[in-house]
């Protein structure tokens, strides 16, 4: 990844530098959060902790970069002959990629020099709200899709390169089973998988033609495209034909994509056409602007199709492009004493978590089924039974009280200083994981369309130094 040291937004400039003028010698402490999951579903995916670490520990400033920000005439020259000297110094703890999580959980807390923390807000969240933002996309469209493999043909509608190439990545970990753009399948380890375009079949004077070059250049490698004329007339007969002469040659033909029209009928009639002719292993591939529902909609119509290729409503997350991820103080240290602190704005909702935090996720005791998360303060034990508090602060119900569980720690450490603490799995690995993780929540909080609330409490010694911290600020007003 190239440095992006200077992906920032301005502000965050000012503020480093206006802390090497004041308080220079303050720790900071940030959460970083989302408190709305994107098209109304109940759970996001986390994703882009590898990038974001990368980013860290490749954190620095060249020449021209100082040289730059000189040239603003805004900041100190003690700030700006340090930037040049930049050594990371925070810790970094996270949940893994891959984890379901729910609103108000801390994903990553960062913790340093408040100058370094500061700098880091606008990197952090534009990496893991995208990656997040992708792979929560992949996963309802492979919920969707079920065992039926999803191929991410996103790159050309990608909100440019980047987008492309780590939303192919954090698609794979939502779920996708290979992609069609070659420089994340080299860079990531993923199967690059891929049919033809209506430009090949065009290029010959006739469809049946093109397949055939097609065959001739690929025999084992045959999926051809369908639709460019006409499906049903001359799509699949071609096809068939070529198959035919394929498997006569001891070949094994891979299948059709249809790209146009009414996937369901079309389906049905090309698998009629295809088993007629003796040819029941030739796979179907689906594509489209298909998402989430039309997929859901094809296979409740009971379209015979084998595999997706997913494009444009995947990896620009189309119908909720946007994951609000926020990086909030939770607390200063100033000489060594954690100071908590708190935002308190209009909207109470807004009201953020202080101190310094660690979630746990409840389990009924000696299963594997999650019922709910607790956020705690760090230093808190969770005994048996526990007293929470809904952690949404708009939440009518207030105390609960629950009395067995299993508690398994969520964020792990990531990075002290620039030294790695954890593993960094493969793509693969991390899909995983995320598929064993997210059987163990309830069925109902996964449906695509109104799906249960899962619930996220936070501790009574939690929720009482919010309280506190509120009161405290109105007293300040
Ligand atoms: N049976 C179906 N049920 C629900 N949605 C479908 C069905 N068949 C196709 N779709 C979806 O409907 C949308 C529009 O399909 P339509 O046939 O209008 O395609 P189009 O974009 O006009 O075709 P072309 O790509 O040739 O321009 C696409 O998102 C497609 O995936
Ligand atoms: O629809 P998506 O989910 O993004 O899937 C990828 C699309 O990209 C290709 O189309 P192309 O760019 O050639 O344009 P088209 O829409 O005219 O087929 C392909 O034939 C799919 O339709
Ligand atoms: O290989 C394909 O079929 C493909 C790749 C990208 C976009 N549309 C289709």
């Amino acid at each position: 990844m190239n440095n992006l040291s200077m992906l920032t937004d301005l502000y965050e400039f000012s503020m480093a530098n206006g802390y090497r003028q004041t308080i220079n010698d303050e720790q900071g402490v940030f959460d970083i959060f989302f408190r709305k999951v994107p098209d109304n579903g109940s759970f996001v995916i986390t994703a882009g902790l590898e990038q974001a670490i990368n980013s860290l520990q490749n954190f620095h400033f060249d020449q021209s970069d100082v040289d730059y920000l000189r040239s603003l005439n805004l900041f100190q020259d003690n700030f700006l002959n340090d930037l040049l000297d930049f050594k990371f110094d925070c810790q970094v703890s996270a949940i893994p990629e891959g984890t379901p999580v729910f609103p108000r959980e801390p994903l990553l807390t960062i913790r340093g020099p408040l100058l370094q923390t500061q700098l880091f807000e606008t990197l952090l969240l534009n990496i893991l709200n995208h990656q997040s933002l992708i792979a929560t996309k992949a996963r309802r469209i492979t919920y969707s899709a079920g065992d039926r493999p999803v191929m991410e043909f996103g790159a050309r509608r990608a909100q440019g390169p980047d987008s492309a190439t780590y939303g192919a990545r954090a698609a794979v970990i939502g779920g996708c089973t290979s992609t069609s753009n070659v420089l994340a399948a080299e860079k990531f380890g993923i199967p690059s998988a891929g049919t033809m375009a209506h430009a090949w079949v065009e290029s010959f004077p006739d469809e049946l033609t093109s397949f055939e070059k097609w065959a001739q250049v690929y025999p084992d490698n045959a999926a051809l495209l369908v639709d460019t004329y006409d499906v049903l007339k001359s799509g699949v007969p071609n096809a068939i034909k070529v198959f035919k002469e394929l498997k006569a040659a001891g070949h094994q033909p891979v299948g059709i994509r249809i790209d146009s029209g009414d996937i369901s009928q079309l389906s049905k009639a090309a698998r009629k056409m295809l088993d007629d002719a003796g040819l029941p292993e030739v796979k179907i591939t689906a594509s489209n602007a298909l998402d989430e529902h039309v997929v859901a909609s094809l296979l409740h119509e009971g379209a015979p199709l084998d595999n997706f290729g997913i494009g444009e409503k995947l990896i620009t997350s189309a119908s909720s492009p946007v994951l609000s991820g926020v990086y909030k103080l939770a607390a200063v240290i100033k000489d060594g004493q954690t100071i908590p602190k708190i935002k308190v704005s209009a909207s109470r909702e807004k009201l953020t978590l202080p101190g310094l935090k660690q979630v746990y996720r409840l389990y009924y005791p000696g299963t594997q089924n999650a019922f709910a998360d607790v956020i705690a303060l760090a230093d808190e034990s969770l005994d048996q039974p526990i007293t929470v508090v809904k952690a949404n602060p708009l939440a009518t119900q207030r105390e609960q009280r629950i009395e067995k569980f299993d508690a398994v720690p969520l964020q792990v450490q990531a990075l002290d200083g620039p030294k790695l603490q954890t593993t960094l799995p493969g793509v693969f690995d991390i899909q995983k994981y995320s598929q064993q993780m997210l059987t163990q929540i309830p069925a109902a909080t996964k449906r695509l369309i109104n799906p249960d609330e899962f619930p996220v409490y936070v501790t009574t010694k939690l929720a009482a130094l919010q309280e506190s911290l509120v009161e405290d600020a109105a007293e300040n007003e």
